[in-house]
């Protein structure tokens, strides 16, 4: 948060919020930041009677006899509590039960958001272990785990072993085991960029308290010696013999040094964890720290130390902070959704030190991955690359859940505490990045399908970064062979200063200098000769055009799909293709969004990229075209054709070609579902369609919106993604007689890939 008494010093923090703006998000609306939902309709007198009495009773007494069902019929299986007394509410100390509680939920809608893991906070007004584990352990029938939070030291430790070995699903204490793992990953990364041998490291630790103690037990057991980790307190180093301020968990990590401070602690040091308070590390402790020094200020809210701070002390620091604002968030935030996702889904019967160190392996690999797009924006325009910058994945970096929860789901297989095992991980890998975004899941059936029968994608705008990292994705995601249009030193140059070297099976085509552009000349002049184009014409728009190239390449089975976008405007980019390639005979081309929500699923609406004002006739074509492209998808259509009007009221003129459409198919025939004009609601909602117009066609929803022009569908297009959780993909060119896709302008790296992947289902199922 911003704070009067901030440094006037350079402030390189990312984000920025005030006091105000976080008091007035946790008021907004419904006070807090949680509420329920149900998952089973209620809404009528028989949902009634299955959902509670007399229905309900049913599971009862399957679960009385065996209990294994309650992972069947209850919410169990995927319901963690979180369970705090506020001793140690971040770094702000003891503040209650009460005033946790915005903590509390917090960490249930990080669960939620990141794992899709349902949790409950549960603030225990205690500050007695014996009242405490006894308010917990009865709970275990409800929950498929428990995490405690912010539970201090050492209190911490008796209560977490005590619940451990009273109850049978995993307990968690984030604090401890969450920032251990996440530390390690970092310190781990960190070690490696520096050049540094663990066994040889130094590490001092400010703070002896429930995440301390626990960093040092896990860099220990990854290697790191005991006599080189220090630990200190408030009464300073805790050396060997002290007895001041002393327990048997401090007396555990007692070394035998001279060192009295945290500053002559930190003399030499290699690693600095900050365990403890704001601003308990200072600029002189760190120039006093061995070269290339590696600090960890983890304190909440705010950290020993700021990384401004830290590098004006020390400009070859490695510098990590708790806070998102910052590059470099070593915070359990990272681990613990992953941690419980993995161990809720073997039902594993507790957390080990296998899962947290394959948690921590994991995560340490990813941040050596490319980064998403997605998550490079996270960084506020600075690049994401493995680096004393990025050392650790971002927490909105997609692919934790599905590299995380996985390793941690096969720890728990192999060390034997797995009560569920997993037969297919990959599978689970998969299913894992479906469940956080629709998108993934309509997306993922094609892309085993282009996987299973690979084709060969021209990008024609080879040159451009995001098309670059687009086309080594589609290599990489083994859906065939990218094929770049452009320069090859110049791709190369690019891919260099990427830092991601360019993988074998990838082909550049030089448009200027390739042995194909006479054959290319020849096909366009046989085709466009009478309308006046000269042999030269063909030659120069070959070697000058990289989509008239690249469709060339296309249309003379070259290739197989063309992605273009990036560097033209639709229509010029449009113009180019149309040069090679003609639509399919009596077909309408027009462009296809996919809208794929949580909500509603996947619903395809058109035309949202040629025709203005589609009169009836093209109107009807577009509904055959929409209805073929959804049968590819593995949708059976239910095709709408919207107006302002539902089936005649109010009149105007637009419904007029809109009911003509309808008329039309009717009149020749569909083998799809069909009907219109109708307004969006009640072609969305099939309750109100019932109710309102019960001679409707429509069985269903409808999940193919044909729109009355191309102002309403561009506008709906372009709102969506804005306006809601949805994804919007496309517009997909639909009807022409080769795959050819263009992307939008601002296109992406995710969106490009998703495109070059349609386009080559697309060709494969033409
Ligand atoms: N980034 C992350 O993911 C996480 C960060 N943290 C942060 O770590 C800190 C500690 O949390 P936690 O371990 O749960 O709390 P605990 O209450 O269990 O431990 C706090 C420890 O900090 C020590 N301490 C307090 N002030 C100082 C000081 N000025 N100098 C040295 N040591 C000091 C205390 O010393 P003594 O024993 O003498 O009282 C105690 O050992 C908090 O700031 C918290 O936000 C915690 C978890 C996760
Ligand atoms: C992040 C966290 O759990 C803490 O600071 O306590
Ligand atoms: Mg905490």
């Amino acid at each position: 948060m911003d704070d009067a008494k901030q440094p006037a010093a350079e402030d390189t923090r990312t984000t920025r919020v005030t006091a105000e703006e976080a008091l007035a998000l946790h008021a907004e609306g419904r006070p807090g930041k949680l509420e329920i939902r149900l998952t089973k309709p209620l809404i009528t007198a028989r949902d009634l009677s299955l959902a509670y009495s007399p229905g309900v009773a049913e599971p009862c007494l399957h679960i009385h006899r065996d209990p294994k069902l309650a992972y069947d019929y209850t919410a169990k299986g995927n319901f963690v509590a979180v369970i705090s007394n506020g001793t140690a509410v971040l770094g702000l100390g003891n503040l209650g039960a009460l005033a946790s509680k915005p903590v509390m939920e917090g960490k249930v809608a990080l669960f939620k958001r990141f794992a899709d893991v349902d949790g409950i906070d549960l603030c225990l007004d205690t500050e007695d272990v014996d009242a405490f584990v006894n308010s917990v352990r009865y709970l275990g029938p409800s929950f498929g785990g428990i995490n405690l939070e912010d539970i201090k030291a050492p209190e911490c430790f008796v209560i977490e072993q005590r619940l451990r070995e009273l109850m049978d699903i995993p307990v968690f204490h984030d604090d401890q085991h969450g920032t251990a793992i996440v530390a390690a990953a970092g310190l781990i990364n960190a070690i490696h960029l520096t050049g540094r041998d663990i066994k040889a490291t130094r590490l001092v630790i400010n703070g002896a308290g429930a995440a301390s103690i626990a960093c040092a037990e896990l860099v220990k057991a990854m290697g790191m010696r005991p006599e080189n980790v220090i630990l200190c307190d408030t009464k300073g180093v805790i050396w060997r013999g002290r007895t001041e301020g002393m327990n048997q968990w401090k007396s555990a990590h007692a070394t035998t040094t001279s060192a009295r401070t945290l500053a002559q602690a930190l003399d030499g040091a290699d690693v600095f964890f900050g365990l403890s308070v704001k601003g308990a590390l200072t600029g002189e402790m760190v120039r006093a720290m061995a070269p290339r020094p590696i600090i960890f200020a983890m304190a909440n809210p705010d950290p020993e130390i700021t990384p401004d701070e830290a590098r004006a002390a020390r400009p070859d620091c490695i510098i990590a902070t708790g806070r998102s604002d910052y590059p470099n968030q070593v915070n359990n935030v990272l681990g613990f959704p992953f941690i419980f996702r993995g161990a809720l889904d073997v039902r594993a019967s507790t957390i080990n030190d296998a899962m947290k160190i394959a948690a921590a392996e994991s995560l340490a690999m990813l941040a050596r991955e490319d980064v998403p797009e997605e998550v490079a924006g996270a960084g506020a325009g600075k690049a994401l690359r493995f680096g004393p910058e990025y050392i650790i994945p971002n927490a909105f970096d997609p692919r934790l859940i599905s590299r995380v929860s996985p390793a941690v789901a096969k720890a728990a297989m192999d060390s034997g505490v797995a009560r569920r095992p997993l037969l297919d991980l990959q599978r689970y890998a998969r299913d894992l990045a479906n469940r956080l975004d629709a998108t993934v899941g309509a997306l993922e059936a094609i892309a085993e399908s282009v996987r299973q029968n690979p084709r060969r994608v021209v990008f024609a705008e080879g040159e451009e970064e995001k098309v670059i990292r687009a086309a080594i994705a589609f290599r990489n995601a083994g859906y065939g062979t990218p094929v770049l249009v452009g320069r090859e030193d110049r791709i190369a140059t690019i891919s260099a200063a990427l830092g991601i070297p360019l993988p074998d099976g990838i082909e550049i085509h030089n448009a200027r200098l390739s042995d194909s552009n006479r054959r290319y000349a020849e096909f366009l002049y046989a085709k466009r000769q009478r309308d006046g184009f000269l042999f030269r014409d063909c030659l120069r728009l070959v070697n000058q055009d990289r989509n008239v190239f690249a469709a060339c390449m296309v249309a003379t089975g070259d290739a197989d799909a063309i992605v273009t976008g990036t560097t033209r405007s639709y229509s010029v980019a449009m113009e180019g293709i149309s040069m090679a390639i003609d639509p399919i005979p009596g077909r309408v081309v027009f462009g296809l969004s996919i809208i794929v929500s949580r909500r509603a699923g996947t619903v395809l609406v058109a035309d949202t990229a040629v025709h203005e004002r589609p009169d009836a006739e093209t109107l009807a074509g577009i509904a055959r075209g929409s209805a073929a492209a959804a049968r590819r998808l593995g949708l059976e259509p239910r095709v709408a054709f919207l107006s302002f009007s539902t089936f005649g009221d109010p009149r105007g003129t637009i419904p007029g070609s809109i009911r003509d459409a309808v008329k039309l198919l009717a009149e020749r025939g569909a083998d799809f579902e069909f009907d219109g004009e109708m307004s969006a609601d009640v072609a969305l909602d099939p309750g109100l369609r019932a109710s309102l117009y019960p001679f409707s066609r429509l069985t269903g929803p409808a999940n193919v919106l044909i729109m009355p022009g191309l102002h309403a569908a561009h506008i709906l297009a372009r709102s969506v993604p804005r306006l809601t959780s949805a994804t919007v993909i496309g517009p997909l060119l639909t009807g022409l007689a080769h795959s050819a896709q263009i992307v939008p302008m601002q296109a992406g790296v995710n969106q490009i890939l998703d495109v070059a992947c349609l386009a080559a289902h697309a060709a494969a199922t033409k």
